[in-house]
């Protein structure tokens, strides 16, 4: 199977809207790849990754992840042969779930999806998030709950990851850690993943395709290899007629937020 994820001549209406959230989106994830859905609010990028979940039904055109329909039973439950997830889904809706928000560990929460089956993932998504299993789930700030939901959700493999701006209460070390493993996880397995962000700090190396959404439509697609190149001169983008772009420089304080927490981790030590 050649592609992780393919979608043709997709239109989706939410019931009940007079307008279309996407039209006539074409496009295919290869296995080992790591693609940036960027698109300004309401482009239609949750849409188009709950899509790819399973979470809606399509009745036009045609999706397949890992060459099945997400939406038909046989792509919610692993293949028995196949310890992987086929998709797992992480978007900012978990906070609000009641559970998140009751008097209980969690190491609890952990045990309860199976934690000690895949133990060495566990313990090392524990190392990268920083999360302490014996926190209480109601004491804890929204970064330190992000950091458990993304533990619980990365726990077993999958194989399409789809990550709708989860990331955005990490702080940069926690982000920077959990991107760098997620990106060791698309070169190890045949795995891939699709990122829907407004967050660009410490992307720039980390995807190797990026789609443009606008008003439900793909704009632009580039390829890193083919692409994208960074220039030192300035700080201007250059769009080239062969559909290629020159990405200047930006001054960023990311570096500094880096170096600072790492220097607090130091210091905690
Ligand atoms: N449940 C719904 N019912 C009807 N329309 C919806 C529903 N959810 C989203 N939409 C519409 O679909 C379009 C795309 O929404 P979507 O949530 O996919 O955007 P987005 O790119 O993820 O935006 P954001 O960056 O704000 O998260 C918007 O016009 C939105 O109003």
């Amino acid at each position: 199977m050649s592609l992780a994820a393919e979608v043709r001549d997709l239109t989706y209406k939410f019931p009940h809207s007079d307008k279309a959230s996407l039209c006539n989106i074409e496009i295919e994830i290869p296995w080992n790849t790591r693609t940036l859905i960027i698109g300004s609010n309401g482009a239609g990028k949750s849409t188009l990754l709950k899509l790819l979940s399973g979470k809606h039904l399509c009745l036009t055109g045609k999706i397949r992840v890992n060459g099945l329909d997400p939406f038909s039973p046989h792509s919610m439950h692993q293949n028995e042969a196949d310890e992987c997830q086929i998709t797992t889904y992480l978007g900012t809706e978990w906070c609000h779930m009641s559970i998140i928000h009751r008097d209980i560990g969690v190491l609890e929460l952990l045990e309860s999806i199976g934690f000690h089956a895949h133990r060495e993932r566990g313990e090392t998504l524990i190392d990268i998030l920083d999360v302490d299993v014996n926190w209480r789930m109601h004491r804890l700030s929204d970064g330190q709950k992000r950091r458990v939901q993304l533990t619980m959700g990365l726990l077993k493999p999958w194989r399409l990851l789809l990550l709708d701006e989860v990331t955005v209460d990490l702080d940069v070390r926690a982000r920077s850690r959990l991107l760098s493993f997620l990106e060791q996880e698309t070169k190890a397995r045949r795995c891939s993943i699709v990122y829907a962000t407004h967050i660009f700090d410490g992307l720039a190396e980390w995807p190797d395709r990026v789609v443009h959404l606008r008003d439900g439509r793909i704009v632009q697609q580039l390829s890193y290899a083919e692409e994208v190149r960074f220039s030192r001169e300035d700080s201007s983008v250059v769009e080239h007629n062969d559909n290629s772009v020159t990405i200047g420089y930006a001054k960023s304080l990311h570096p500094l937020a880096l170096t600072w927490l790492s220097q607090d981790e130091t210091s905690k030590k």
